[in-house]
């Protein structure tokens, strides 16, 4: 059996996880060498699920197959994706997406079973709720919706990771028991970042804040940042901060049973990155002019990562 020696691939799926996410990429190149490179692919296979699920020059008829179908194509070896029409910054990783297949097909036959099911339920729960508001111009309505989207995109994900953690070894007080918490971490990284991203998804026609919520300010969500409107606008996110800040407690005792410190630091930096966020945009009406970022998610996770170190020094 010729064992592939050029890790090529490897290096390339790095390069992608580096261009594709500003908040994700330092913490999941810091984690022990078990974790590290099926949490880099399991974000790699995500991000592709969710550059199709973005793309709004798909059409549904298209778009709900190639969701739902998705997960095998992980066992299509040479596959690509080159119709992404407004997707720019993953539109490479979708032209040599077999490279994340062909490191897809290396890993231990336990982290494949957890990422092929996890892909299934993610990328099956997108379509849903795409082919619902393809139906329903308002987007979200009730606040179950929104959770349930949520689940969907972010608390899912989540879960996953906590089968991986505890499929490594690394973790072993966590047990699937608490999927409502792991739910929780996704849902408040997911709920900071829909209500930072309101003027790029409302002027992409992508409609993510609850009408529950949004309807008790205005008429028409798409109206908020209209002169006039800022006292509704400002209490319209106050409303939606408060809904995503009931998460914070869940998502602090699940830190609170994490033991292997780089996993800890994957979990906690991002939450620590949100709270930054969702403390920015409080009563801010900047995120109705653009999107409101704290310093840039990777420079940030790096300064952190440092500051452990200096600190390990110090002792
Ligand atoms: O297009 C964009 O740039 C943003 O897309 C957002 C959207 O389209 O809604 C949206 O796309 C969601 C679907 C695809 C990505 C899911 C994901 C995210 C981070 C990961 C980290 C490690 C491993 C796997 C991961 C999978 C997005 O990226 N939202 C950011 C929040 C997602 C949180 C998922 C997450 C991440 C780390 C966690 C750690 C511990 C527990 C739960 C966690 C849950
Ligand atoms: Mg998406
Ligand atoms: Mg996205």
């Amino acid at each position: 059996k010729i064992i592939k020696c050029d890790r090529s691939t490897q290096t390339r799926c790095y390069e992608f996880l580096n261009m594709t996410s500003r908040s994700f990429a330092a913490v999941i190149q810091n984690l022990d060498v078990e974790l590290r490179d099926v949490i880099c692919l399991f974000y790699l296979i995500l991000r592709g699920v969710d550059t199709i699920e973005d793309d709004m020059t798909i059409p549904i008829e298209k778009k709900d197959p190639l969701l739902r179908d998705f997960y095998k194509i992980l066992r299509v070896e040479g596959w690509r994706f080159e119709e992404n029409g407004d997707q720019e910054r993953d539109r490479q990783l979708m032209l040599e997406f077999y490279v994340v297949i062909d490191e897809f097909l290396r890993l231990k036959e336990k982290y494949q079973n957890i990422l092929t099911n996890m892909c299934k339920r993610v990328a099956n729960g997108m379509a849903d709720c795409a082919t619902h508001a393809a139906h329903n111009a308002d987007g979200l309505i009730t606040l179950e919706d929104f959770d349930k989207y949520c689940h969907y995109v972010a608390g899912l994900p989540g879960i996953g990771l906590t089968q991986l953690f505890i499929a490594s070894g690394l973790e072993t007080e966590l047990t699937e028991k608490d999927e409502a918490l792991a739910n929780s971490m996704g849902l408040f990284l997911q709920k900071v970042n829909i209500t930072r991203d309101y003027l790029e998804d409302v002027s992409h026609g992508r409609w993510y804040w609850p009408k529950a919520i949004w309807s008790q300010y205005t008429s028409d969500l798409s109206a908020l940042p209209n002169p006039g409107n800022e006292m509704a606008a400002l209490n319209c996110l106050s409303a939606i901060l408060l809904n995503a800040l009931q998460h914070v407690t869940q998502n602090l005792t699940y830190m609170s049973r994490l033991h292997n410190q780089s996993v800890f630091e994957f979990c906690a930096i991002p939450q620590v990155m949100a709270i930054a966020t969702l403390t920015l945009m409080f009563r801010n009406i900047d995120v109705y002019r653009k999107v409101v970022k704290i310093r840039k998610g990777q420079a940030l996770s790096v300064s952190i990562l440092k500051l452990r170190d200096n600190a390990y020094r110090l002792d």
